[in-house]
């Protein structure tokens, strides 16, 4: 049988992701126009700041590509952000607000559910709002700066490039309790994730490709050490898991008394590089949450990873589209429902 991956190199790559630092190749793929403007989306534009804020797209870019270089995990922190800010309450910013001291109610991004958000994401977003704050004071939402800093580490990271619908606004609303029905979790059946999706105007197609996010970035153990010891109560080592894999996740990720902040990548074959590597290695039994190998186990799903793992700009062209589809998402406008932030951790 043909193996398009060498296996034994997984679990070198594996290690390698543990203990070397960050060496990206930097690919320069690009992707133009991968997004025709569509009723449905109509509020949002693309030039919504031609005239009041030119550069803001520069502006916002020289924070990216400055982090990125200093520190990668940016890009999937800033992703997944963009992920649960949309899905909760809409693209809004509402997950930036932090929790005001002596609060009785927490904000959004002090949820359970949230705590493993990494800081980098935060601070694109905090840096890019300072320089464009200083450019073009009390103009742009910090709602459409995340999906802008979101864009640019996909490309930046080997992924499409497309163009970014502005004109969203901040929320005035950020409450942790709403954030847990909202966000899907690692031990989620495909029928939960797909009417979640539902839900929020996503389709199957949407649901499969926007996973595919998971071609970058790292969970923790306590998310797929189940499926290491003790899938779904069985007592066994979850079936559809490629033993080497196995191996190396139990080394890291003991039953009891493992280090809560180690993390394994997504994707042990291309674990930096945003591409389609995620679909080929659900095929061979090399997803790391159980919710992303029952992806290939589903039959809903199952055949739109097959198109995504043998066609990448299939891929590339669909999840531009899906992005821009989560990234309009429930959009405030106006000052009556929404707010324009100065610090975006703050109300106004
Ligand atoms: C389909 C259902 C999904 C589930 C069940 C899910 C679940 C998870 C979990 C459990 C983690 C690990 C968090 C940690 O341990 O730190 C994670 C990370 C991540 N998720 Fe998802 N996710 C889903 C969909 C998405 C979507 C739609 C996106 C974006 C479009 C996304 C982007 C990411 C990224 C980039 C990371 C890595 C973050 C980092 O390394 O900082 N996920 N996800
Ligand atoms: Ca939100
Ligand atoms: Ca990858």
């Amino acid at each position: 049988m043909p193996v398009p991956y060498s296996l034994a190199s997984i679990s070198s790559w594996f290690l390698i992701t543990f203990f070397v630092l960050f060496t990206l190749t930097r690919t320069s793929f690009c992707f133009a126009k991968a997004t025709k403007t569509t009723s449905h989306h109509s509020k949002l534009s693309v030039d919504y700041y031609a005239k009041s804020c030119p550069k803001l797209e520069e502006f916002v870019g020289s924070v990216t590509s400055q982090q990125f270089k200093e520190s990668p995990v940016s890009g999937p922190a800033t992703i997944r952000l963009l992920f649960h800010d949309c899905f909760v309450g809409g693209c809004d910013a509402s997950i930036l607000i932090a929790t005001k001291p002596g609060s009785k109610e927490k904000a959004e991004r002090d949820a359970e559910e949230n705590k493993e958000l990494r800081v980098e994401g935060f601070e694109t977003i905090r840096k890019a709002k300072v320089i464009v704050e200083s450019k073009c004071p009390g103009i742009v939402s910090c709602a459409d700066i995340l999906a802008i800093a979101a864009r640019d580490y996909v490309h930046l990271a080997g992924g499409p490039y497309y163009q970014v619908k502005k004109g969203r606004w901040d929320g005035k609303i950020s409450r942790a309790s709403r954030v847990g029905p909202n966000i899907p979790r690692a031990n989620s059946t495909v029928d939960h994730i797909i009417k979640l999706f539902n839900s929020k105007g996503l389709t199957i197609e949407d649901m499969v490709v926007l996973s595919g996010a998971h071609t970058f970035g790292y969970a923790h153990c306590k998310h797929f050490v189940t499926r290491l010891y003790n899938y779904r109560g069985t007592g066994q080592p979850d079936p559809n898991m490629d033993p080497r894999l196995m191996t190396v996740l139990r080394m890291h990720c003991p039953t009891y008394g493992g280090n809560d902040d180690i993390v394994a990548p997504f994707d042990v074959t291309t674990p930096f590089l945003f591409d389609n590597a995620y679909y080929g290695n659900l095929q061979h039994n090399l997803g790391l949450l159980p919710s992303d190998q029952a992806m290939f186990l589903d039959p809903r799903t199952k055949p739109i990873v097959q198109g995504f793992a043998k066609d990448k700009q299939k891929f590339f062209k669909a999840f531009a589209f899906a992005m821009n589809k989560m990234s309009s998402i429930k959009v405030a406008r106006g000052k009556r429902l929404g707010e324009k932030r100065k610090d975006c951790s703050m109300h106004v």
